[in-house]
């Protein structure tokens, strides 16, 4: 099992020895636990249940809300490959992604940007609004942690707010099947893969599989209840300048049960362009828009993206 420190946010707290504990989860495995973050065990045990259900519903009528041109909606079962590399089938597991809503200004401007593809509301009457509240109070605590990002970033503590204020955040509920692992035949739950944005803040029903790879050994993350796991993504890394490290991760079912999780990716606005921050040293990567790299990134593990 990894070590991974834990992070209360709870008020109170002192500000500038919360950043600097910040600064070593996200300097070291890029892998923190979050408590005292306001979303309250009755929110995550509804979205949960309303995950249940969704997954519950017969083929036919999830497959009726498969992701649409803008990427929302149900990935099928195997649909993902997280690696494609290493794997011999898909993921085994299956999804749903629903994506904040774009302004109308904004719709349609871009690939991604577009409206949820929501299953029949007559199947689980308050499937949208349990969503849509958890998607809006992820976001609002997104944006408190970007705060505590940046001054441990050294940054003014407003630097991420900008690209921010439109986010692109992305809940997916996802359900994997009990089928157990076989790494050295390429089968994983999910497979070996680092986040694409900012932040991922997973949400999950218990049950173990989370690995994350340090010290060149795959180990078990196990969170304490009522904390969120969080990580570090790609965008966040290359803000960063490298400094900041967004760890490579992947689900292993060694138990033969179902497992329920509901990351949620925060990710900047869609033309937000990232490049390492100044005063991180000399840049190490080049400047990406935040858009163009999920696409790339989903075009890579998502079988039904061009579809
Ligand atoms: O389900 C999990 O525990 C992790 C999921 C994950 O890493 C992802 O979807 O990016
Ligand atoms: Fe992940």
């Amino acid at each position: 099992m990894v070590t991974i420190p834990l992070i209360d946010l709870s008020e109170g707290v002192d500000k500038k020895a919360l950043s600097e504990t910040l600064r070593d989860c996200c300097t070291t495995h890029g892998f923190f636990f979050l408590t005292g973050h306001g979303v309250d065990g009755a929110a995550s045990g509804r979205i949960l249940e309303v995950s249940r259900q969704f997954f519950a519903l017969s083929d036919q009528d999830k497959e009726l809300c498969s992701v649409n041109e803008y990427h929302r909606g149900y990935t099928r079962f195997g649909e993902e490959r997280l690696d494609p590399a290493n794997q011999s089938c898909g993921d085994t597991k299956e999804g749903f992604y629903c994506g904040s809503e774009p302004s109308q200004e904004d719709r349609g401007r871009f690939r991604l940007l577009g409206p949820n593809n929501w299953p029949d509301e007559r199947l689980i009457p308050d499937f949208r609004r349990i969503l849509e509240e958890y998607q809006e109070g992820m976001c609002d605590l997104g944006r408190k942690v970007n705060r505590y990002l940046a001054m441990a970033l050294n940054q003014k503590e407003d630097c991420f707010d900008k690209a921010f204020e439109k986010p692109m955040g992305y809940v997916r509920l996802l359900r994997y099947s009990g089928q157990k692992s076989e790494p050295e035949r390429g089968i994983f739950a999910a497979g070996a893969h680092s986040d694409y944005g900012h932040i991922t803040y997973l949400l999950t029903d218990g049950e173990p599989g989370l690995q994350v790879f340090v010290d060149k050994e795959w180990k078990d993350v196990e969170a304490p209840p009522g904390a969120f796991i969080c990580n570090i993504g790609d965008m966040l890394e290359r803000w960063s300048n490298g400094y900041f490290r967004s760890t490579v991760h992947r689900v292993v079912n060694t138990t033969g049960r179902e497992r329920y999780s509901i990351p949620f990716f925060l990710d900047p606005r869609f033309d937000a362009l990232v490049s390492p921050l100044p005063g991180c040293g000399e840049p190490k990567y080049e400047p990406i828009l935040s858009g163009d790299y999920l696409i790339s990134k989903y075009r890579d593990t998502h079988e039904n993206f061009d579809k």
